[in-house]
């Protein structure tokens, strides 16, 4: 398998931490595992993806392989101060401590003493403005006892962050959201640059997996023969060359090799005018459908 030996580029957060622009993902292309087994496919893909040159490991509670993620770090025999691992918080329950609670256990399944970056993974749970600022104020508190080095949301619309900036104390420095040329989120990404909060992106190569074929079919191939790449990879470029970082994933060895061009070669803004333009003709979202709203754009 070959190495290509590239060097991803890293984001400044609003903290001050910098995070590796391209990221692998365990929360999709695995499957169900069976509650309470090792399962060693995902361990040897986390094993697989490190390897490579994937540093930034994206994982959840509500992936349920937290386990498997820890036991490929291990395993790995990459120093742990080299890798940037996020986690997730599933459904926060609102008592005080919830947080704490919650992390604890995901960094006993990961054998760490602390994650890079810890999200809560959606507001969807929330009954009201408050319980955002409640659980936001509990993801200080862990950052402020060294449990976490960065926090932040996902899911967040501007409505949510709104809400957690009327009260908080730290501004969240990363949402992780669905963005892929069919669903640019305009608003969101604006009001994220106003507050200094990063992108990450979730679904990165939905315009040429789930939602294909569509109108940037055309803009792609030219730029697959400019570049000399796949559709995929120049997907995720998009993302890095507007400050997105994506996070992408597979159970293929040669996929996630072939993802590393994605740091070999830059858009020009031209291009990804173009590739915005013909997007925007088409709307999709694969995921969080009907808590968004089938028709929403945030
Ligand atoms: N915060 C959230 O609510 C969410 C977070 N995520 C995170 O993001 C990660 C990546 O999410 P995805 O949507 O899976 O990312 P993605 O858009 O990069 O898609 C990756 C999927 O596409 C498949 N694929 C790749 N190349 C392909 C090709 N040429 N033809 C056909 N299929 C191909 C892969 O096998 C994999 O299943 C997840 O593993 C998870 O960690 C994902 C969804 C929601
Ligand atoms: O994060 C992506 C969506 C999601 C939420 N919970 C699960 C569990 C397993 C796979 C994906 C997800």
């Amino acid at each position: 398998m070959a190495n290509l030996n590239v060097t991803i580029p890293a984001l400044k957060l609003n903290d001050g931490a910098s995070i590796p622009m391209l990221a692998y993902g365990v929360g999709t292309a695995w499957g169900k595992k069976e509650e309470g087994k090792l399962d060693q496919a995902i361990v040897d893909g986390v094993k697989t993806a490190i390897k490579l040159g994937y540093y930034h490991l994206d994982g959840a509670e509500s992936y349920k392989n937290e386990t498997e993620l820890g036991q490929g770090i291990k395993e790995s025999g990459v120093d742990r101060s080299k890798l940037f691992v996020t986690t997730k918080v599933w459904e926060p329950t609102g008592e005080a401590g919830d947080i704490e609670r919650a992390l604890k256990q995901s960094l006993k399944k990961l054998q760490l003493d602390y994650v890079d970056l810890y999200l809560i993974h959606s507001p969807f749970w929330a009954k009201s403005e408050q319980d955002l600022q409640n659980t936001w104020a509990e993801m200080e508190a862990v950052q402020k006892a060294g449990l976490v080095k960065t926090i932040g949301v996902s899911n967040y619309r501007p409505q949510d962050l709104e809400a957690v900036l009327k009260t908080a104390k730290v501004t969240p420095a990363v949402n992780q959201i669905e963005f892929h040329p069919y669903l640019q989120r305009v608003e969101t990404l604006e009001f994220h640059k106003k507050h200094g909060i990063a992108t990450t992106a979730y679904g990165p190569l939905t315009a040429v997996t789930k939602a294909a074929p569509g109108p940037v079919d055309d803009v792609f191939s030219g730029l697959e023969k400019k570049y000399a790449v796949s559709a995929g990879e120049i997907s995720l470029r998009w993302c890095i060359d507007q400050d997105v970082v994506p996070i992408t994933t597979s159970s293929k060895e040669q996929r996630l090799s072939d993802y590393l061009r994605a740091a070999t070669f830059k858009l020009t803004p031209a291009e990804i005018k173009q590739i915005n333009e013909a997007g925007q003709k088409k709307h999709f979202r694969g995921f969080w459908a009907k808590k968004f709203g089938d028709e929403s754009r945030l």
